[in-house]
C-alpha cells in the first residue's frame, strides 16, 4: 500500500486528496490539529483516514504533502524532522512560493527521506475543503522544484504519483519560480486589491461607483476575494521579488502620468497596441494560473421555475456551471441571467443548447 499523508485538507489539500483517494493501492490520510475538521474530511469523504496525531498520519507514510499557508511550512517541516519517518519518504508542499521552502528544507537534516517542492498553479478565489475537486489541476501546470540533493529515483517517483492530477508537469528552478509566478500571478493579486481599495474609498462619498462597477470592473478584480492569511503568508514570503516588481510597477505607472501630462495620444495608442499584441500571443485554452471565468447572458421571461428550467437544460447535457447571477428582475422587465463557466468548451456547448430552445443569449 502506498500511504499518502495530507496536512491541511483544504482546497489545494483536499484536491490533491480527492485525485488519490480510490486509485490502486493508496490510502490517504488527513491531518489537522482540530478534531472539527477532522470529521469534517471524514464526513465529506476526501481522505480515507483523518487524524490530529501528526505522528500517527506521518508513520510510514510514502508521502507527505504539505498544504497549509506559506507561512507555516518551515515550522512544518521542522516538526517532521524530528520524527521517525519512512526510510525514502517524499516530502512535498503547494505553496505558492519556493524559495523560502526550499531554504528552510535545506538547513533541515532530513535523513533518507526528500523534500521536494511543488506548486500546482490552478486554483480558485475560494477556500477550503468544501471547494475542492478532482478536476482542479486537469491541464493546469504543476511546478516541481528539487534541489540538486535530490536523487533522479525520488523525482520519478513524485512525478508518477502526481500524473493523478492531469496537471502538466514541470521542473524549475525555485529561485526562478518565485520570479515569474511573482509577476504573472502575485503582482495582479496586488494590483487588484490595491484598485478595489482605491474604488472603494471614493464609494464612501458616492454610491454610483458601486453601482456602475459591474461587468469589467468585477471581471478584472475578482482575484481580490482571494484568501487574505494565503495572500499575506505569500507576499511577505516573496518579500524581495514583490518590492522589484513594484518598483517597475511604479515605472509603468510613471510612463501613463507623463503621456498624460505631455498629452501624447500617438505613443497611448502605441501602449495599448503593443499590450494587445502581447496579450493574444498568450496561449489560450490552457489553464493558466489566474483561472478564467467564461460568461454569457441569456435573457429570461419573468416566471416562476425559469432559473430551475436552464439549469436543468445544462445539468442534463453535463455541462458544468461555476455560478449563476440574476443581475435584473423586476417585474415588468424581462431579467438577464449572467452563467458563468469555468471551460470556455462548456460556454460554447451552453450557448448552442439555449439557442436551440430558442432562448435570446449574448456573449
Ligand atoms: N487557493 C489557491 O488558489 C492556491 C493555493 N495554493 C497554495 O496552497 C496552500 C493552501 O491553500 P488553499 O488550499 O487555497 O487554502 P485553504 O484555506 O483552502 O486550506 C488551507 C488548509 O491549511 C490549514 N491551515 C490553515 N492555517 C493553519 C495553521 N496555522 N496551522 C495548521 N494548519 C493550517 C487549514 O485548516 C486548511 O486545511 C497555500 O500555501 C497556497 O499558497 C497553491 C495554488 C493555488
Ligand atoms: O484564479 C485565481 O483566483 C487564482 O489566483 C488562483 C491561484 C492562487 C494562488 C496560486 O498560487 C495559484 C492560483
Amino acid at each position: 500500500m502506498t500511504k499518502i499523508a495530507i496536512f491541511g485538507v483544504g482546497l489545494i489539500g483536499g484536491s490533491l486528496a480527492l485525485c488519490f483517494k480510490g486509485k490502486p493501492g493508496i490510502t490517504v490520510v488527513g491531518h489537522s490539529n482540530n478534531p472539527q475538521s477532522v470529521d469534517r474530511y471524514l464526513k465529506r469523504q476526501v481522505v480515507d483516514q483523518a487524524t490530529t496525531s501528526m505522528e500517527e498520519a506521518a508513520a510510514d507514510a510514502d508521502f507527505i504533502f504539505l498544504c497549509g499557508p506559506v507561512g507555516i511550512l518551515e515550522e512544518y517541516l521542522i516538526k517532521l524532522s524530528k520524527l521517525q519517518l519512512k526510510p525514502g519518504c517524499i516530502i512535498s508542499d503547494v505553496g505558492s512560493t519556493k524559495a523560502s521552502v526550499a531554504a528552510s528544507a535545506a538547513k533541515l537534516d532530513l535523513d533518507h527521506v526528500y523534500f521536494i517542492g511543488g506548486h500546482p498553479m490552478a486554483g480558485k478565489e475560494k477556500s477550503g475543503v468544501e471547494a475542492a475537486t478532482s478536476h482542479l489541476f486537469e491541464n493546469a501546470f504543476y511546478v516541481l522544484t528539487p534541489s540538486a540533493a535530490v536523487p533522479e529515483e525520488s523525482y520519478r517517483r513524485l512525478e508518477e504519483l502526481l500524473e493523478w492530477t492531469r496537471a502538466i508537469l514541470i521542473k524549475v528552478d525555485a529561485v526562478l519560480h518565485d520570479e515569474v509566478v511573482g509577476a504573472i500571478s502575485h503582482l495582479p493579486h496586488i494590483i487588484a486589491v490595491a484598485l478595489v481599495n482605491q474604488i472603494a474609498a471614493y464609494n464612501e462619498n458616492n454610491h454610483l461607483y458601486q453601482d456602475l462597477a459591474a461587468g469589467g470592473f468585477r471581471d478584472i478584480t475578482r482575484i481580490a476575494s482571494g484568501d487574505p492569511i494565503m495572500w499575506r503568508d505569500i507576499l511577505i514570503n516573496n518579500r524581495d521579488v514583490m518590492l522589484k516588481l513594484l518598483a517597475d510597477w511604479n515605472e509603468e505607472v510613471a510612463r501613463f502620468i507623463k503621456l498624460l501630462q505631455d498629452q501624447d495620444g500617438i505613443e497611448i495608442e502605441k501602449q495599448f497596441q503593443k499590450a494587445g499584441e502581447f496579450r493574444s500571443s498568450l496561449p489560450e485554452r490552457r489553464k493558466g494560473v489566474l483561472t478564467s471565468v467564461y460568461e454569457i447572458y441569456v435573457d429570461v421571461p419573468d416566471h416562476p421555475g425559469i432559473i430551475g428550467q436552464i439549469t436543468m437544460l445544462l445539468g442534463n447535457q453535463r455541462i458544468n456551471l461555476s455560478n449563476i447571477h440574476i443581475i435584473e428582475s423586476r417585474e415588468d422587465t424581462p431579467g438577464v441571467l449572467r452563467l458563468s463557466f469555468r471551460e470556455e468548451c462548456h460556454m460554447d456547448r451552453a450557448l448552442e443548447l439555449l439557442k436551440q430552445e430558442n432562448y435570446t443569449v449574448h456573449v
